[in-house]
């Protein structure tokens, strides 16, 4: 038996051997000169194992300190670090596509923005929806005053709360499905989860499961079986529960029956009721237009269904964790004077910015220059997707002077370029003002490494929906609190979980996961 595992222990090793100078002599390109641990360019199953760990996105970081700009990361995988990869793999026009991994993100079986690979799937279904997610259409309008509405309800929720102490993690989950479901669905499936609905907030719960990160690694690295374990039914179900990363209902489960069953309300809604003032601005209302039953090749009921889910999906917890993040930093005592200008600025907004019930415009809080640079810093620091997003081109390539062979995976993370010490002085501190009143140059320089949104033809399309929800709430927030750290929870940083990982502030040793209290105290100003 003991042989039998040396003899296996052997073959593999020996496998592995083989493959690693087969790789590195048959190196018609110079990608073999790619710099990297030999551990890594022998096996996918070597960052796995960092996936596996949650510590993907913080190991790559460290290669990049240690090797450079260009890291091997994979037998097939290259990470960059620089303005110049980020151009070519992903500035307009650049022919490099998602790769599989974003399958994940299909719904209903159906392919949808996010998850196609080719430009022309993916360029025929953004026209249908780009001009709803526009800024202009964002700043004023039935969906600003959607935005204006929620934070509303979201201040109201803050003042009745104990002591003023709220679960930010949470109640801005709350904002931010409530701000996504009326935008997708209109009627049709918006949320109430702002003003107490608790069928709506429990749809959160499979999403705030730190287990998701397990269920992430295998849907990754283990696609068929993962599908598998979670169709079977009957005796073997009962068996295989045990072993499931994920008990069900498995991640986004909720959600995915939510985004459905909005699909055939709207569906089975009246004409009258589709084309209302409202409905009519909804992305199920533009998606539905072109319905197979009225365009030739149009879209089916299942490919509308999945489009809106995917963007409901995507609009949740990208920007909620991005405001739980902003709010906490400024209430940390040592970034207070920051919070003090903050306030400065949007107490100083005149009436004719505010709506009726005193909350400010979209338009105006786009505006304001202090409130822009908190929101650009909290991207940076705590940008809610750090991790690579990986491409890969059908032909070979050239990036950073590296040949790349037709079908090796490439990938940027923006947890590494945020984090350069030439270009972020003093990288791990928040510290909004680096973004104001620099000279130019530098200011470019920063620009140009900073990739929240992502670029070029698969940058995010939610920026501007995003945008507005966080100026709108912030400011309303500043204008009547002080935001303080809630006592019991000093010395913590919140953690959110992002694909496998957990992120949280580096310079905190103790962590909460999926939580962050914050003590809202009202300064009187108005
Ligand atoms: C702070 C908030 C947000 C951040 C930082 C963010 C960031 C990103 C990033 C980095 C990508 C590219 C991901 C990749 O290629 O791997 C992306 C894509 C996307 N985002 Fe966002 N996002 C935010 C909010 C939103 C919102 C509110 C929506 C609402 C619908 C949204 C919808 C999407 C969609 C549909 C895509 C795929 C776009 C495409 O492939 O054409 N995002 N986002």
């Amino acid at each position: 038996m003991a042989l039998t595992t040396l003899y296996l222990l052997g073959l593999i090793a020996a496998i592995y051997v083989v493959r690693f100078f087969y790789t590195h002599s048959h190196g018609a390109s110079s990608h073999h000169n790619v710099p990297g641990p030999w551990t890594f360019s022998i096996s996918s199953w070597r960052l796995a194992y960092e996936d596996l760990r949650g510590r993907r996105t913080r190991t790559i970081c460290q290669l990049h300190a240690k090797y450079g700009p260009v890291v091997r990361i994979g037998p097939n995988e290259v990470s960059f670090n620089s303005p110049s990869a980020l151009r070519t793999i992903y500035g307009a026009g650049s022919g490099f596509q998602r790769t599989d991994y974003y399958r994940m993100f299909d719904a209903y079986g159906r392919q949808n923005l996010f998850s196609f690979a080719s430009g022309k799937d993916h360029g025929e279904r953004k026209k249908l929806v780009a001009h709803a997610y526009s800024k202009t259409v964002m700043l004023r309008g039935s969906v600003a005053a959607m935005v204006e509405l929620k934070a509303k309800q979201f201040l109201e929720l803050i003042q009745a709360e104990p002591e003023g102490v709220s679960d930010i993690f949470r109640t801005l989950h709350y904002y931010s499905i409530d701000n996504i479901t009326g935008f997708l669905y209109g009627g049709s499936g918006a949320t109430s989860a702002l003003t107490g609905d608790e069928s709506h907030r429990a749809l959160l719960n499979d999403m705030l499961d730190p287990a998701r990160r397990r269920l992430s690694w295998f849907a990754v690295h283990l696609p068929s079986f993962t599908k598998w374990l979670y169709s079977r039914s009957g005796r073997a179900e009962v068996i295989l529960r045990h072993f499931l990363p994920m008990q069900k209902p498995a991640m986004m489960t909720g959600i995915r029956q939510h985004a459905l069953a909005a699909f055939h309300r709207f569906k089975e809604s009246s004409q009258k009721e589709k084309s209302s003032e409202i409905g009519s601005q909804t992305i199920i209302h533009r998606l539905y237009k072109h319905h197979q039953t009225r365009k030739p090749d149009g879209l089916d009921d299942m490919d509308i269904a999945s489009e809106c889910a995917d963007h409901l999906l995507a609009g949740i917890d990208t920007t909620s964790d991005t405001l739980m993040f902003l709010i906490w930093a400024l209430s940390l005592p040592q970034n207070h004077k920051f919070q003090a200008k903050l306030i400065q600025e949007v107490a100083s907004l005149p009436e004719s910015s505010l709506n009726g019930d005193g909350i400010p415009f979209v338009e105006a809080g786009d505006k304001l220059p202090y409130l822009n640079a908190v929101i650009k810093e909290a991207l940076r620091l705590y940008t809610p997707l750090p991790a690579t997003e990986p491409r890969s081109l059908l032909t070979p390539s050239i990036i950073d002077s590296f040949e790349i062979p037709a079908g090796m995976v490439v990938g940027i993370e923006p947890y590494s370029l945020h984090r350069n010490p030439k270009v972020f002085e003093d990288p791990l501190r928040f510290n909004p003002e680096r973004w104001l009143n620099v000279p130019l140059e530098r200011l470019n320089e920063m620009n140009r490494w900073w990739w929240a949104f992502s670029s070029g033809g698969r940058m995010c399309i939610g920026i501007h929906l995003a945008m507005s929800e966080m100026t709108t709430l912030v400011a309303a927030i500043y204008r009547k609190y002080q935001t303080y750290i809630a006592p019991g929870f000093e010395n913590v940083s919140p953690g959110i979980t992002s694909r496998f990982e957990m992120f949280y502030d580096e310079l905190f040793d103790s962590i909460e996961e999926h939580e962050c209290r914050i003590k809202f105290q009202p300064h009187g100003r108005f």
